[in-house]
Parts: C-alpha cells; structure tokens; sequence
C-alpha cells in the first residue's frame, strides 16, 4: 500500500511542509532533525503515559494562570526530551530558554541565565546531569525559593546580593537520572521517564515524516525501517533519510521493503537493528572476552569509544534487548548475544573464572 501523507494537511499546514522541505534541501541534519519535531502534545507519537501526564501538569498550570512544576526529562538519546522542552513552552505560549549542563561551569554563568528570565519563561537545561556542583546549588535555591545570590567581588570582599527572580519553569534532560543528586531531583514537581519506542509507534513516526519529506514509502518499506530503529525516533528518521538516499539513487525512489533492507544492509543496520557500535560491544565482549564480567572501561577501551558513548548510547539499547546484562562484576553477553554473532558460548564455568576488571 503506497502512502502519500500530503493527503491528511491542511493549507496551513501545507506550508509547514514547504518549510520542512526547504530545511531538507540545505541537507543539514540537525535543520531537518529540528524541522521534523512534533510542535504539540497531540502530534507527539507513543509515550502514551508521559503525554496524559504532562499534559495534566500543563493544563492544571493554565488554568491557574501559573507557571507549571520543574519538569525532569530522562531517558536515553533520541527520545525526545528536546522535543518535550518545546512542546512544554509552545503548549503555555512561552519563550524557551536553551542551555546545557556542560555550557554552566561556573555558578556565574548560571546567574546571568536565571537573572534574565521573564515570569512564566521555560528554562532548558539539557544534560543536567552535567552541570557543576556550585552551579547546582544556586539552581536548588532558584527553583525553590525563585532567587539567586549574586556574588559581587572576590576573596574575603566579596559579597553577596540576593535578586528575586519572576517565577519561571526548568526543564532539565538527562540520559543519567541516577547521576543526579538527590536535592536537585527532589525539587522537580514532576519526572518523565521516556521510554523506547515499540515498532508500531516508531512506524507512525517514519510515516510521519516521509509525509513531510515528501517521501514515498510502503508499508513494508516503513516497517522495515522502524523495526530496525533501535526503539528511537530520530534514529528512525535518520534511516529514513538514508533509505530515501538509496531508493533515488538506486531505485525509482520509492521505499519499498526491498529498497530498505538493500539500503540498511549496505549502512550496516542489521536485522535487529544492531549497528556497528552495538555489535562492536557485544562482538569484543563474547571473542576477546570470553563472554564476561568486563569492566565498562576495559570495554570501552576495547571497541576504541569513550565509555560515556558505550554506557549512554549502545548499552541501553543491548540490555532492553538482552544482549548485555549489568552485573556487579562487570558486564555479560547473555546467551542471544553470542546467537546474534553466530557463535557458541564457552561450557559455563569457564566465563567465572575469566574476570576482567577495569
Ligand atoms: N514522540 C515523537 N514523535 C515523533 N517524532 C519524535 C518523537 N520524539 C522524538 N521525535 C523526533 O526525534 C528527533 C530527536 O528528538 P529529540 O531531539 O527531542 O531527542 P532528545 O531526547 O532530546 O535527544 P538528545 O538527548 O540526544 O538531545 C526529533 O527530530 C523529533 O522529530
């Protein structure tokens, strides 16, 4: 069955779709990674939970005039935390305010942020995980009490002036919710854990986005891609725009489910949509390790990633899909992994007395 999302826009909405096209004939990835971006609850797919959630906080919030709790997004890259932080803005008609954790190394650089804020702004803090410890303190005293202490002057002159600031709302996003600590987490009013995304939603969204791309796909063709997405829609935007590349190149420029397994083939998306790094890890740890217990480090150092890349990014993914397991002793290839590969795991026994520690 041929899809032709076109079909289900409005006039208003028809232009969006020139704008989104527009933004895909520059070819930058990050313009067209923002462009495809869900700009409301209701155009959110799956986290069915998260979305009746939030949206209560925000309606409750809207319907007192106020601004809305301290919001706390979690989950693994891709997932759209950065999304949310958006929609969370557009759905109270506020501005959004970006930073990063690693962009505050100074409780400074966070007071010029916080002094700036207008009643009602929506403050992003993405890997908030990340941000330094002084900071960190002078965040717990803004969300709690709506002020911060400017420090004037250095060593024993130096004091501080305490500024009231309009109440706004932090939207903090973390891949490491375990990371942060416990004040900080206490004081959000309200946590999202986003999970993975099933097959059929990660479908819709493929569907979605081809629509706006202009993209022509079956529906095999649009499973296919969603079924080898990792559970996570912007990797499944991506290969949709790396299948589109191959359907016009190699075929008549329709994804059909031919034109998606030749084209995920020859980017090395396997089946299950292991890709390289994925299989790295579980490659390096079954062949040079025996199976396990690896220490993250050792691991890291093995497929030649940082060991933020592995735990953050592949790990996630291999032990929702039980390719990995987490041991106190360090990580395990399960018995799927070493299926997976085409290999058979060591008589047990062996793999315990094997232990590599970081
Ligand atoms: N529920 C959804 N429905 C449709 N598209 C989505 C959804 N969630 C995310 N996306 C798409 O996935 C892409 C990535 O989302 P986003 O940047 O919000 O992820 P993120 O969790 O903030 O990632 P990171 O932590 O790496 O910044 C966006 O282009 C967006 O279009």
């Amino acid at each position: 069955m041929d899809y032709d999302a076109t079909d289900r826009f409005s006039e208003a909405e028809e232009a969006e779709i020139q704008r989104i096209v527009a933004a895909d004939a520059t070819g930058d990835e990050r313009a067209i990674e923002a462009a495809l971006r869900p700009k409301s609850l209701d155009e959110v797919i799956g986290q069915q939970r998260v979305r009746e959630q939030l949206g209560l906080v925000l309606e409750a919030a809207r319907a007192r005039g106020r601004a809305p709790d301290h919001v706390l997004l979690s989950g693994p890259p891709g997932l759209g935390k950065t999304t949310l932080a958006m929609i969370i803005a557009a759905e109270m008609g506020s501005p959004l305010r970006l930073t990063s954790g690693p962009a505050i190394t100074h409780a400074g650089d966070l007071a010029a942020i916080i002094s700036g804020l207008n009643e009602g702004d929506v403050l992003f803090v993405d890997e908030i995980h990340r941000m330094s410890r002084a900071a960190e303190e002078m965040l717990y005293m803004a969300m709690e009490d709506f002020r911060v202490d400017v420090i004037i002057g250095k060593g024993p002159g130096a004091t501080a002036i305490p500024l009231e600031i309009p109440p706004f709302t932090l939207v903090g996003a973390t891949t490491r919710a375990g990371l942060l600590p416990g004040p900080l987490r206490d004081r959000f009013g309200f946590t999202a854990h986003l999970e993975f995304y099933e097959p059929e939603d990660l479908d819709q969204i493929v569907h979605r986005s081809a629509g706006l791309l202009d993209v022509h796909l079956t529906a095999e063709g649009s499973a296919e891609i969603a079924g080898r997405s990792r559970g996570t829609p912007r990797i499944a935007n991506r290969l949709l725009r790396r299948v589109r590349d191959y359907a016009q190149v190699r075929a008549d420029g329709t994804v059909t489910r031919d034109v998606a397994m030749s084209a995920l083939e020859l980017y090395e998306v396997d089946t299950l949509g292991l890709d390289r790094l994925d299989r790295g890890v579980i490659d390096v740890l079954c062949r040079r390790f025996g199976g396990g217990p690896v220490g993250l480090s050792t691991l890291a150092v093995a497929v030649g990633e940082e060991r933020e890349t592995v735990e953050e990014v592949a790990e996630p993914f291999l032990v929702r899909n039980g390719f990995l397991a987490r041991t106190p002793r360090g990580r395990i290839a399960t018995p799927a992994a070493w299926a997976h590969l085409g290999l058979v795991p060591p008589a047990p026994g062996v793999t315990d007395a094997t232990l590599f520690e970081d």
